[in-house]
């Protein structure tokens, strides 16, 4: 579904649930949100009795469109991810029992470097971007390759498909095969300049597509090519993502590379790369003295339970990271994780959260309503779009979902349309089916999903 078709004013009406802090859910069971010709949501009407009664009380609305949710469901914010690899899509479920070091070089590397091919790279990326609004991600930030064109490629289906993105070029001068890495510091510069110019040329509001700075992860990295890459950031105000701390072992490795650094913290800061607008995935064996100097440079962390799960990396310390005051959204980390899916990722991130809990107290656990946050709220302030997207008030873009759970089933009754896992049986509050959907939905109750007010998927 290409996303260029003109906008009009529309009234949604329904059901509308958003987080209204990490701890708490706004469910207003009968609504009516009001969105202009630019996307932007210019009334919230609560306790809406007939959808008829908005529209006369905003005289310039009468002819706007109504979308209404049919039978159970709810419109909610469109889910942000935070660390995804697009280009390892097509392996997905593929990693065995490898760890973290031996993946890359077995499945990752081999599969990324194919990607110079512009048509595997065409194919790979239309279908991860048509799978991921599919299950309501509307902004993601993105791993391409090394190459420019095919990443400049993965700019413009975004573009094109409406998907809010952050595209990064991916950065690797060292320990890398030779069929896969940057030639020199320069190359990583001259390159990464090419995809920025680019993709601010196709966006220049940067209202849906935008550059990220990618240094892979520091054992693929020089010291000056993360600093020559810390200054670029500066000089062109980008984004900038990578790795941080996934596995013991890379750990170990960042300590033998970066022998006079303190902590692998310490060799990212020292080369400028931990800003405000600084992605850290992972983070899951951080210490004290780390966790405490990306909080005082205002970084933000993406947490990827399913990946961290899949490659045997560990159990990321959440609530710890929450308490000490740093920002956190979720990634579904593909292909480390095995599913495109944010709805499964929160998911994943409770059950994460429980096997901390055995150790830690349950403290730890996280509350469905704290994993929403992190896939919306958190999620937003971890792209630099919390102004905008990830909840639903007056000025902010519709980025939403249409979430629909289906009818109460009578016996015997055939699974209709939404035959997903979630099943309503006519005594669940409006809490109980938002936990039915966490805990048992999938990409078949996501009805249709929209960027700034434009459809972007519909099944
Ligand atoms: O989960 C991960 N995926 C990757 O592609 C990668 N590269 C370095 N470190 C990484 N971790
Ligand atoms: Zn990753």
């Amino acid at each position: 579904m290409a996303a260029s078709a003109p906008i009009k004013k529309t009234v949604y009406y329904g059901t509308f649930v958003h987080s209204k802090s990490l701890s708490e859910l706004d469910i207003c069971a009968k609504g009516a949100i009001g969105v202009d010709e630019n996307g932007v949501i210019a009334f919230v009407e609560r306790d809406v009795s007939d959808v008829a009664n908005v529209i006369q009380k905003y005289g310039e609305w009468k002819d706007a469109e109504v979308v209404k949710i049919e039978d159970n469901g709810f419109f909610f914010p469109g889910f942000i991810d935070t660390h995804t690899h697009a280009s390892q899509h097509a392996n997905t479920g593929l990693f065995g029992k490898t760890t973290l070091l031996s993946w890359l070089e077995t499945y990752t590397f081999p599969m990324e470097s194919s990607l110079s091919s512009l048509s595997k790279a065409s194919t790979v990326y239309s279908n991860f971007v048509s799978r991921t609004l599919s299950h309501g991600t509307t902004t993601c930030a993105y791993y391409a390759t090394i190459h420019v064109p095919s990443t400049n490629l993965l700019a413009d289906i975004c573009l094109k498909r409406g998907q809010r993105a952050l595209v990064g070029r991916v950065c690797m001068d060292t320990m890398s095969p030779d069929y896969y890495r940057d030639a020199s510091v320069e190359a990583v510069i001259k390159d990464s300049k090419a995809s920025i110019d680019y993709i601010r040329s196709i966006d220049p509001s940067g209202f849906i597509v935008k550059p990220i700075l990618t240094p892979r992860f520091a054992p693929s990295c020089t010291a000056s090519c993360m600093s020559a890459l810390g200054a670029l950031a500066k000089q062109t105000d980008a984004h900038i993502q990578t790795h941080i701390s996934e596995n013991k072992s890379e750990i170990a490795l960042v300590k033998s590379l970066f022998p006079d650094s303190q902590s692998y913290t310490h060799v990212y800061d020292s080369a400028d790369l931990l800003t405000p607008k600084t992605i850290l995935a992972h983070a899951v064996h951080l210490t004290h003295a780390e966790v405490k100097i990306i909080k005082e440079r205002g970084t933000k962390i993406s947490h990827c339970p399913a990946s961290n799960t899949a490659l045997t990396s560990g159990c990321a310390p959440v609530r710890e990271l929450l308490n000490a005051g740093l920002t956190v959204g979720l990634g579904t980390d593909v292909s480390g994780g095995f599913s495109p899916s944010i709805l499964e990722e929160c998911r994943q991130a409770i059950w994460v959260s429980r096997f901390r809990a055995m150790h830690d107290g349950d403290e730890a656990k996280l509350s469905t309503e704290e994993v929403l946050y992190l896939a919306t709220r958190g999620g937003a302030q971890v792209v630099g779009m919390e102004d905008k997207v990830g909840g639903f008030e007056v000025g902010m873009e519709w980025d939403a979902q249409m979430i629909c759970l289906g009818r109460v089933k009578k016996e015997g009754e055939q699974e209709g349309r939404f035959a997903g896992n979630v099943d309503l049986f006519g005594f669940e509050t409006p809490e109980d089916k938002v936990n039915k959907w966490v805990y048992g939905g999938d990409d078949r109750n996501t009805e249709r999903v929209w960027v700034r007010g434009r459809l972007v998927h519909k099944r």
